[in-house]
């Protein structure tokens, strides 16, 4: 990229999160990430420069060692003339959702990260015209705490996700209770990813988005404009699914669509496209703590039709969910183990603020930092060194827990040989595939006090609030007999 010739009208509004909005270059597959900022609170030029550049540190140093480099595109950081950097913002305005508009993107200081566009990933490295499809997920966190440190029994039994849906819906931030589970994605079974899927499909929040030719076509709506139109999606995906168009419209072909999508991406999330050395950290086992969430819409038809947990089948160890649920079980004490072990850390550098450098709490990221996380241990031996451990590894796994997949699939040629690159078949077409994670930006120290605090407002409102009114009606909260669980009857 040339930074010295930038012209905005080449640039569109591509999607923007809490921190940062990206723009999509209009033929090029690269994308620009910048900061935002609640008005009047920019910082300075030099201090949002070491911000990215160690957000790409970190992605470099410790998230492609855990993830492996396939999976993971760091980007680099590039100055852009401020002029570019003002007009392209005006540009963009009126395409960014009012709910994001409480924070400005960063005009002032010229930086941002320039990086692959993976909703038009190719698995070759020249740009082919060939339609591409992008499912982006954002899973989020995939078990149930083991920590002995949890006090609050419902957290053995229900999910967070599953808790903070009735707390986002109090709220107003979505219209209805989702029906995904985390822990159903990262089952490993083939029944239960498929209903977690399609709950991600019937109820999208900002956990799925869909891309076409790089072009949103789904997902990524405000709570007002959330409405699953799944006709519509199926026309879009159509020729990726049924190139040959030999199946009517309708219903019936609208649902034969989605579970293709469904069956296909169950597919490639479980497979291992990581073909790089194995990893040298030891790995979790991830059979600790229960294996399904109780509030699950799929664990409670099983227990209403007498049957027991759902069936775990476990990841392959290769999977990108495979690796990313071990990421996030860097946190072995839960918050509320960790806290009074912050506690600690915080006062020794209310002590000696001098050491914040030293201790490595705002970087740098490097091989040191990433050596440091691999000390599973969980003995307190009372040390600044333990604290300081379990709080860098707790901030890497809430980053596991809040990083997304975008999963590329692409019609394959029909003369492409097979092993050219990683294929997955669905019934009536082979799609060529990639997989990478987004969003790995390490969670900054200072939000652990937060971190605390909406745990037990999560909890709290979930135990008052919905158990109430369950033990009250003696009906299951998210799911009653006659609604929709149709995937359950799908046999796979
Ligand atoms: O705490 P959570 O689980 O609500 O996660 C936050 C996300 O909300 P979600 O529940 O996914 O809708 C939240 O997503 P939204 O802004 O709601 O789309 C952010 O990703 C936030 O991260 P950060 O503070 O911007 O670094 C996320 O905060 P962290 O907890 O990851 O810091
Ligand atoms: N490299 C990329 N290629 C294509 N799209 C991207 C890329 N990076 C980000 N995006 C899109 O932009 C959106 C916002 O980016 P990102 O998740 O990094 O924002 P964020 O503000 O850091 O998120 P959060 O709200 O989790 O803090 C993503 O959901 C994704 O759709």
């Amino acid at each position: 990229m040339d930074e010295g010739k930038m012209d905005e009208n080449e640039w569109g509004y591509h999607g923007e999160g809490n921190k940062s909005l990206v723009v999509a270059h209009a033929q090029r597959c690269v994308v620009l990430r910048f900061l935002k900022f609640h008005p009047n609170r920019s910082k300075a030029s030099e201090e949002i420069f070491q911000h990215l550049q160690n957000i790409v540190d970190f992605s470099k140093n410790v998230m492609k060692e855990f993830f492996g480099e396939n999976y993971v595109h760091s980007g680099e950081v590039v100055q852009l003339p401020l002029d570019f950097v003002k007009q392209l913002c005006l540009k963009i305005q009126a395409k960014r959702p009012e709910s994001r508009c409480d924070k400005d993107l960063d005009t002032l200081s010229g930086y941002a990260m320039c990086l692959p566009n993976l909703t038009r990933l190719q698995t070759y490295h020249f740009v082919e015209h060939r339609p591409i499809l992008c499912v982006e997920i954002k899973p989020k966190c995939g078990f149930i705490p083991f920590s002995s440190d949890v006090t609050h029994e419902m957290k053995h039994k229900v999910c967070r996700y599953c808790m903070h849906q009735h707390l986002k819906v109090a709220t107003g931030k979505w219209k209805q209770i989702s029906k995904y589970c985390p822990l159903d994605l990262y089952s490993g079974n083939k029944q239960r990813m498929h209903f977690a899927l399609k709950s991600l499909l019937q109820e999208a929040q900002n956990n799925l988005k869909i891309f076409k030719n790089g072009e949103l076509i789904y997902g990524g709506k405000e709570a007002r404009d959330c409405v699953a139109d799944w006709s519509e999606l199926a026309h879009h995906l159509k020729p990726f699914f049924f190139p040959s168009n030999g199946l009517a419209s309708g219903p019936h072909c609208t649902r034969a669509v989605i579970q293709e999508l469904v069956h296909v991406l169950t597919q490639v999330l479980l497979s291992g496209t990581d073909k790089n050395r194995p990893s040298v950290w030891r790995a979790m086992p991830t059979t600790q703590g229960p294996q399904a969430c109780e509030a699950s819409p799929f664990s409670r038809q099983l227990r209403f039709q007498g049957k027991n947990t759902p069936e775990h089948s476990g990841l392959p160890k290769g999977c990108l969910l495979y690796k990313t649920l071990q990421v996030q079980m860097l946190d072995m004490l839960d918050i509320e183990g960790l806290y009074p072990l912050y506690s600690r850390v915080e006062r020794y550098l209310q002590e000696f603020p001098e050491q914040r450098k030293t201790l490595q709490i705002d970087g740098p990221y490097n091989e040191a930092f990433y050596q440091k996380l691999l000390d599973h241990s969980t003995e307190d031996d009372g040390t600044l060194a333990y604290a300081l451990t379990k709080v860098q590894q707790y901030r890497v796994a809430m980053t596991a827990k809040d990083c997304s997949i975008m999963i590329t699939l692409s019609p394959c040629l029909q003369d492409e040989r097979p092993g050219q690159r990683p294929i997955v078949p669905s019934s009536k077409s082979r799609l060529a595939f990639s997989v990478s994670v987004l969003d790995l930006d390490l969670k900054p120290y200072e939000s652990i006090p937060h971190q605390y605090t909406l745990d037990g407002k999560i909890v709290s409102y979930y135990s008052k609030t919905v158990c109430a009114k369950d033990a009250a009606t003696a009906t299951p909260p998210r799911f009653k007999g006659n609604e929709d669980c149709t995937l359950l009857l799908h046999k796979v």
